[in-house]
């Protein structure tokens, strides 16, 4: 259904941005707390138990074996073998490219300031597993906690009715080299990872998208007294395409139903100058959904679709600025003038030719996003995100006599004499003998 822009009030206008209901259930933040207390107090045990509960499998272990390892790679087609060579190598390249650069700066005589980075020692990648297997999810962790030299990778997913993973995930954490893989999924998995059990190790920190179930355990751990950091608030997917009247309608609405497809909770905006793009939009996604194999899923998702027609384009970008998605696919002509003015975004799409699942694959971007507005105040996964960052300072004799003075007197205005004695003692040595260099 079409909506134009300027007839809505701004209360309209902000509902007709509104995502879909994170979760429509009111008892998920207790029911995680409960898997978080269960998984502390019973370990390995209560984390079989919700796998066979929640996953529908019976294991005797939670770690996978080498002998599933070896019959699921066995398995592994030659193309999507190749396929996933391809990504591996872009997303590598990509992210390689993103090395910070230690800096070293003499802010003044004899005062040296390093910043510098360093791997995070252990991480835990969520590879999400209920609604479809996501061994592209694999290499964007799992390149990057590469790349950086991360020297603990642990992979959860939930297990398939064989005990073990789609052989594609399996292949993909191999090339990252990732040893340590557990089948859990949910809520569950996150609490293992944060907390440890018997089998698992706990991690420094936790990254990957997940439903609610993980969203939210995600954010419980992070506030644990010691818990471990999280990555992002990474939901359901969804996208923005801004779109001229020249764009293919074909293309846009294949866009649209690329990320309706992930999940019921999925969402998908077409924000346009054109009413007749619009129209051709919808006759297109109607033609398109009818061939899709997802099509129940997709469809409940295009629900919550919108077909915004704005005055002219410049509206229209204010639109998508409002919305901050996920991911932003920009058709229109002028795309240089369109891009200085879009602001949020996780991941923008330009032109034609660069299909949302050019980045959701291949191309090399990292396709761990913020969703939910989140991309107003938080940026697409990237190498930095798997190091920290820390300072060193160094300052001679000669520096101290310099910039002492200052430092006592900041510490004298905030009341703190150890602050200022710390200083004062060392200067008062120094006075005593020589000055040095
Ligand atoms: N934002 C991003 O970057 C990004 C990337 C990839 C995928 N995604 C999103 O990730 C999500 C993946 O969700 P999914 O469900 O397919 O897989 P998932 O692995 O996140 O969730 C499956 C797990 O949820 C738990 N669960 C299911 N029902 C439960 C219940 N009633 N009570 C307690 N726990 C329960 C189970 O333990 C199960 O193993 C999708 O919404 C997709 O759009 C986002
Ligand atoms: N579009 C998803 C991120 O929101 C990522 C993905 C994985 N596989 C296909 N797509
Ligand atoms: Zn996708």
């Amino acid at each position: 259904m079409q909506i134009q822009w300027n007839e809505l009030t701004e209360a309209q206008q902000a509902a007709a941005l509104a995502r879909p209901a994170q979760s429509n259930n009111p008892q998920l933040s207790e029911q995680v707390s409960d898997i978080i207390d269960r998984i502390r107090t019973n370990g390995d045990a209560a984390l079989l138990d919700y796998t066979a509960r929640f996953d529908g499998v019976n294991l005797a272990t939670v770690k996978l074996s080498t002998e599933a390892k070896a019959t699921a790679l066995a398995q592994l087609g030659t193309d999507v073998k190749a396929a996933i060579d391809i990504a591996y190598r872009n997303i590598k390249a990509f992210h390689t490219a993103q090395m910070p650069k230690d800096v070293t700066l003499e802010t003044q005589p004899g005062v040296l300031c390093e910043l510098k980075h360093v791997a995070l020692d252990a991480v835990g990648l969520y590879i999400p597993g209920g609604s479809a297997p996501l061994p592209s999810t694999v290499l964007m962790l799992g390149t990057t906690a590469q790349v950086a030299g991360c020297l603990r990778k642990v992979l959860v997913s939930p297990p398939n009715a064989q005990q073990s993973l789609a052989p594609e995930i399996i292949y993909a954490a191999t090339l990252c080299g990732i040893d340590e893989i557990y089948l859990c999924g949910g809520a569950q998995a996150i609490a293992a990872l944060a907390l440890g059990t018997e089998s698992i190790a706990k991690v420094d920190k936790i990254f990957g998208p997940g439903n609610s179930y993980v969203t939210e355990a995600k954010q419980q751990v992070a506030l644990l007294a010691g818990g471990p950091a999280i990555d992002m608030p990474a939901g359901p997917s969804e996208v923005l395409v801004l779109a001229d009247k020249d764009a293919d309608a074909d293309f846009v609405a294949s866009d649209l139903l690329s990320q309706a497809e992930h999940g019921k909770d999925s969402q998908a905006i077409l924000v346009t100058e054109s009413q007749a793009l619009a129209a051709a939009v919808e006759l297109a996604v109607a033609d398109q959904l009818a061939r899709l194999s997802r099509q129940e899923i997709a469809a409940h998702a295009m629900q919550y679709a919108r077909y915004i027609v704005c005055d002219d384009i410049t509206q229209a970008i204010q639109v998508s600025n409002l919305y901050a998605p996920e991911h932003l696919i920009v058709q229109v002509t002028d795309t240089d003038t369109a891009l200085a003015q879009l602001k949020y975004a996780g991941s923008i799409f330009v032109g034609p030719y660069s299909p949302e699942s050019a980045g959701d694959y291949a191309s090399g971007t990292n396709h761990v996003l913020p969703t939910y507005g989140y991309s107003r105040n938080y940026s697409s996964l990237g190498l930095l995100d798997f190091m920290r960052r820390f300072t060193v300072q160094t300052l001679s004799k000669a520096g101290l006599q310099d910039l002492g003075p200052a430092i006592m007197h900041l510490a004298e205005a905030e009341g703190l004499d150890a602050h200022k004695n710390a200083v004062a003692i060392r200067l008062a040595k120094l006075n005593a003998g020589t000055r040095d260099a």
